[in-house]
């Protein structure tokens, strides 16, 4: 039986922006927190976090190699979409009949990620609406200008929520996670791919071509979305722009800070899962599958 978290141990597997995020504001909370990185890489012992409020150093554990890792009771997962194998071969290790799996992702198929290393009982799909900005391998800046946590009114979120309430980002239950979720993969299969061709920040969506462009996309987005069950009024579109309008000077989408450091494109599970869900709908999708193109000729290997 799962019990309220108290001051329970942490893994978080993926200790990128999310991932450090998390990891800050749960050790700071009391939680002894391991972090679970890609192997080869160097320990991190401390995560520096700062925010609107200041700045805070807190210690942590490492480990490197799924082979050592042994069962936790919360894992965090918060690795991007396309290291899904990472996370699995961790999960492998960390997960048992007991552990709660928070997978703190963008797009849609948070459940299908984790699965068959946490049953449905077990995982919490977690939409991450602040903004988190990873500075060399253990610092993290976070900005919040959203609602933070958003999940689902299940019987695993229930049981979450506690922990997650302890990280201070603000969790919000919602009882339609489909619709949820729909409305936040309107806003990086669009805004994601779009800042990281052009190189610029969320500004690019005041030039008027780029917004039809936007738009045009959106639509596409929603239909796909309707057909899955999400509840996605027209005004939907309009929605997007405008909250696209309201972002802080300077905001830019992950899949832009990856162009620039020369990562690999998280395209696959957002636009990716569009195009593909709109083919299995019969839906007309051909925007998106063109700017799906040019992200996949992006990702696969820029010029030298
Ligand atoms: N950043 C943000 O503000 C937001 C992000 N999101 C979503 O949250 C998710 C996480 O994003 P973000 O934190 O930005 O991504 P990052 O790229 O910053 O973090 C991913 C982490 O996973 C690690 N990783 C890769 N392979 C392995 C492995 N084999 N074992 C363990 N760790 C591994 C990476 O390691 P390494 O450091 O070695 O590369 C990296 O630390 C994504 O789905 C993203 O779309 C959602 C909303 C906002
Ligand atoms: C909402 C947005 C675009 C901003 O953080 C995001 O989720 C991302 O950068 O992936």
């Amino acid at each position: 039986m799962l019990g309220t978290p108290g001051r329970d141990p942490v893994a978080v597997v993926g200790p990128g922006a999310v991932g450090l995020a998390f990891a800050a504001r749960l050790a700071g909370q009391g939680h002894p927190v391991t972090l679970c990185g890609r192997s080869g890489t160097a320990p991190v012992s401390t995560v520096t976090s700062s925010d609107g409020h200041g700045t805070r150093t807190v210690e942590v554990a490492w480990r490197g190699e799924p082979a050592r890792a042994h069962p936790f009771r919360w894992v965090v997962v918060a690795t991007k979409l396309h290291q899904g194998d990472a996370a699995r071969a961790w999960l492998e290790r960390l997960a048992d009949g007991d552990t709660l799996v928070v997978v703190a992702q963008n797009g849609i198929g948070h459940r299908e990620l984790v699965a068959p290393h946490a049953t449905h009982r077990h995982v919490v799909p977690t939409l991450v609406h602040f903004n988190a900005e990873r500075h060399g391998r253990d610092r993290v800046e976070i900005r919040q200008d959203g609602p933070g946590l958003v999940i689902g009114d299940d019987a695993a979120g229930r049981r979450a929520r506690p922990l997650l309430e302890r990280t201070g980002l603000g969790v919000h239950t919602v009882a339609d996670f489909t619709t949820a979720a729909w409305r936040k993969l309107m806003v990086n299969a669009v805004a994601n791919p779009l800042t990281a061709l052009t190189c610029r920040r969320v500004e690019v969506f005041g030039d008027p071509s780029v917004r039809d462009l936007a738009a045009t996309m959106l639509a596409e987005v929603a239909a796909v979305g309707r057909a899955e069950g999400a509840r996605l009024p027209p005004e939907a579109v309009d929605d997007v722009l405008a909250w696209l309008d309201a972002r802080p000077a300077g905001a830019g989408s992950s899949m832009l800070a990856d162009r620039l450091a020369g990562r690999r494109l998280e395209y696959d599970g957002l636009l990716g899962a569009v195009v593909r869900g709109a083919r299995g709908h019969a839906l007309a999708a051909p925007v998106c599958t063109a700017v799906l193109a040019l992200i996949a000729a992006l990702d696969a290997r820029p010029v030298a």
